[in-house]
C-alpha cells in the first residue's frame, strides 16, 4: 500500500500542486494511491494560506475564513463547494502561486438545523482580495441560494479588487452586485465585516439586508485615510472613518456592532431566527401551543399602566413597552446606536416573528428626522419583504426642525417611511401611546396609510400639533391683547392650553372616526395586539401590478 506523508508539514508549501511530491510515496496509478492524492489535496485546501499569514490574522484578534464558520453553522454541517478551484492568471508570476479555493471559502451548511449558504473571504490567501476565481466561487453561492431559496451570509475580509487580476475583478464585484439586486427581497442576505472591506467591495454588502462589523478590526470606506488626506487634506484614522463604531452610529451603514467576532455571529445567527429562508416562506415559528402567552392581564402587564408620566414632556424608555408585548422581553435590536430615537428591531408574539417599530420619547423626544425615518423605512421595507408582521408604537411630536434637516432633503428622505408603510402588505398594528402630532401622526403606521388595527391608550394626544404650539398660533391675538391690557399672559395661556388639551389632545376624537379602532388600557395592550396578530395571520392584500415603484431615494 502506499505511504501518505503529511503535505502540511511545510507551511511554505502553498499552491495547490498538482502531483504529488515523488517523496511522498502516492503512486496515482493506483486506486489507493488516488483516495491518498485525493487526502493529500484535502489537507492542501484546509492550509491554503501560509503559516505566517495566519499567525498575523490570530495576532490582529481575526480569526480564519474557517474557524469563522466554524462558529456560524451547526457543528459539522458545512458542505465546501469548489474546494479546488485555482485562478487562472499568468500575470505578474502568478502562476506560479496557486492555492486551492483561491482565498474564498464557499458551501452550505445549516444554522439552528436550517440551510444557509455562505462566503468567507480568506485574508490569509492573497489577501482575500477578490480575482476572478474567487469572484466566480461567491456568484456561484449566491446562484445556488436563489435556486434553492435560503438566506446567504457574507464574511468580509479582503483586500478589494485583486489588482494583478486587473478588470477582471471589477467585472466579477459586477457580477456578485446584479446577484445582491436581484437576490433582494428574495432571500435574506447578511454580511459580516471582519476586516478591511475598502472601495468597489463595500457595494456587496451595502445591498445586503443587514452588515453587521466588529469593534476594532473592520473597516468600511469607499477611499482610505491616505487618499483623503491627498484629496481634502483630512487627517483621519482607519478606525475613525470606516471602523465598526463610525458606521454603527455616524453612517448607519451597519446594523449591529459585535464586540469581537464571536459576538458578531451571535447577532447573525439569532437575526436569522427572526427571518424566513426566503420571500415564499413565512418565519419560523416557536409557538409551543402548551405554552401560549397567558391572555389574562398579568401584574407585568398592570406595570404599563404607570408608565406615562402626567407631563406631556417627560420622557419615558419604549422599550420597556415592547418589552412587555414580546414573548419572554426578549428583543433583537437592529442599529441600537445609530438614530437612537426610533427604535426597530424583532421580537415575536406567540412564537412568531415580529418587527418592530417605535419612537423613542428619551432621544430628541422621539421625533423623526431623515436618520430615523430612513432607519424605520428600510425595516418596514426588510419585514415586508420577510412576511414579518410591523408592531409600531407611536409616541412622536413631529419631525425635527432645522435647516440642516430641510437642507439635507427630509422632505423625500423621511418621505421614505410612508412609502414603506403604504406599500406593506403584512399584518399591520400600531399602538398609539401618547403624541401622535401633525405629519408624523400619518407616517407611524396610521390607519389611512393601511395599517390593520389601530389602538390607542387613553393618554393618546392625537392632534396636528402639541398644545403649546396650537395656543400660540389660535390665540396669538387674544395673547397680545391680554399683555396690552396688562393682564396675566401666564394665566390666559394656560387656559387656553387646558381648553385645548380637553378638546383635541385625546384619542377620542380619531377613535370617533375609526381612525384608532379602540382606546385600551396599557395592561391589555399585550393581550390586544396578541389578537390582532392572530387575526391577521391570514390577512390577504396585493398592490396594483407594476413594474416597480418609485421610491424616493
Ligand atoms: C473595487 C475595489 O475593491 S478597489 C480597492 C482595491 N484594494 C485596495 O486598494 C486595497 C489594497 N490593499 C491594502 O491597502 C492593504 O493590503 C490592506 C489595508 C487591505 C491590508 O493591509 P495589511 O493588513 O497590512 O495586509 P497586507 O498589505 O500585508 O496584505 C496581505 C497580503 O495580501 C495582498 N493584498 C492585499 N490587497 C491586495 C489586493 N487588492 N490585490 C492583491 N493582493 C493584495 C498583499 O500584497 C499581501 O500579500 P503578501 O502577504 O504576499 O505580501
Amino acid at each position: 500500500m502506499a505511504q501518505t506523508t503529511d503535505p502540511v508539514a511545510d507551511p511554505l508549501s502553498v499552491g495547490g500542486t498538482d502531483v504529488p511530491d515523488p517523496d511522498s510515496g502516492i503512486d496515482i496509478h493506483s486506486t489507493a494511491g488516488k483516495l491518498a492524492d485525493l487526502k493529500r489535496r484535502v489537507a492542501e485546501v484546509a492550509h491554503a494560506g501560509s503559516e505566517r499569514a495566519v499567525e498575523k490574522q490570530h495576532a490582529r484578534g481575526k480569526k480564519t475564513a474557517r474557524e469563522r464558520l466554524e462558529l456560524l453553522l451547526d457543528e459539522g454541517s458545512f458542505v465546501e463547494m469548489d474546494k479546488y478551484a485555482r485562478h487562472r492568471s499568468t500575470a505578474f508570476g502568478q502562476e506560479a502561486n496557486r492555492p486551492y479555493g483561491d482565498g474564498v471559502v464557499t458551501g452550505y451548511g445549516t444554522v439552528d438545523g436550517r440551510t444557509v449558504a455562505v462566503f468567507a473571504q480568506d485574508f490569509t490567501v492573497f489577501g482575500g482580495s477578490l480575482g476572478e476565481v474567487f469572484g466566480e466561487k461567491i456568484c456561484k453561492v449566491m446562484d445556488f441560494a436563489m435556486k434553492v431559496g435560503c438566506p446567504v451570509v457574507g464574511l468580509n475580509d479582503s483586500g478589494g479588487a485583486r489588482i494583478q487580476e486587473g478588470v477582471v475583478s471589477l467585472g466579477l464585484y459586477g457580477e456578485i452586485f446584479r446577484r445582491n439586486v436581484h437576490a433582494s427581497g428574495v432571500i435574506p442576505q447578511i454580511s459580516l465585516i471582519m476586516g478591511p472591506c475598502a472601495g468597489g467591495a463595500v457595494y456587496s454588502p451595502a445591498v445586503t439586508d443587514f452588515t453587521v462589523m466588529v469593534d476594532q478590526t473592520s473597516h468600511m470606506f469607499i477611499t482610505g485615510p491616505e487618499v483623503i488626506k491627498t484629496v481634502t487634506g483630512e487627517d483621519v484614522s482607519f478606525e475613525d472613518l470606516g471602523g465598526a463604531r463610525a458606521h454603527n452610529t455616524k453612517s448607519g451603514v451597519a446594523h449591529y456592532m459585535g464586540s469581537d467576532e464571536q459576538d458578531a455571529i451571535d447577532y447573525v445567527k439569532e437575526l436569522l431566527s427572526y427571518l424566513p429562508s426566503n420571500n415564499l416562506e413565512e418565519p419560523p415559528s416557536f409557538a409551543d401551543d402548551s405554552e401560549l402567552p397567558s391572555l389574562e392581564v398579568t401584574d407585568e402587564d398592570r406595570e404599563l399602566d404607570t408608565l406615562i408620566p402626567d407631563s406631556a414632556n417627560q420622557p419615558y424608555d419604549m422599550k420597556v413597552v415592547i418589552e412587555h408585548v414580546v414573548d419572554d422581553g426578549e428583543f433583537l435590536e437592529v442599529q441600537p446606536l445609530f438614530a437612537p430615537n426610533i427604535v426597530v428591531g424583532y421580537g415575536r408574539v406567540e412564537g412568531r416573528s415580529v418587527g418592530v417599530v417605535a419612537n423613542q420619547p428619551m432621544q430628541f423626544a422621539g421625533t423623526l428626522d431623515i436618520d430615523a425615518s430612513e432607519k424605520a423605512a428600510r425595516f418596514v421595507r426588510t419585514c415586508d419583504a420577510f412576511n414579518i408582521p410591523v408592531l409600531t408604537f407611536v409616541d412622536v411630536p413631529g419631525f425635527l426642525p432645522g435647516t440642516d434637516q430641510e437642507w439635507d432633503g427630509i422632505i423625500r428622505r423621511g418621505a421614505k417611511l410612508i412609502y414603506a408603510y403604504a406599500e406593506a402588505t403584512v399584518p399591520l398594528v400600531t399602538v398609539i401611546t401618547r403624541k401622535a402630532y401633525g405629519g408624523a401622526y400619518d407616517v407611524m403606521g396610521s390607519k389611512h396609510l393601511g395599517a390593520d388595527i389601530n389602538l390607542a391608550w387613553p393618554t393618546a394626544q392625537i392632534a396636528v400639533m402639541g398644545a403649546q404650539g396650537a395656543v400660540n398660533i389660535l390665540y396669538r391675538r387674544q395673547l397680545a391683547a391680554a399683555a396690552d391690557a396688562g393682564e396675566n399672559v401666564d394665566e390666559a395661556r394656560a387656559r387656553f392650553i387646558a381648553e385645548y388639551e380637553d378638546t383635541l389632545a385625546n384619542p377620542y376624537i380619531a377613535a370617533e372616526r375609526g381612525y384608532v379602532d379602540t382606546v385600551i388600557t396599557p395592561s391589555n395592550t399585550r393581550m390586544n395586539v396578541t389578537k390582532a396578530l392572530r387575526a391577521l395571520r391570514t390577512k390577504r392584500e396585493t398592490l396594483p401590478p407594476k413594474k416597480h415603484g418609485n421610491i424616493p431615494l
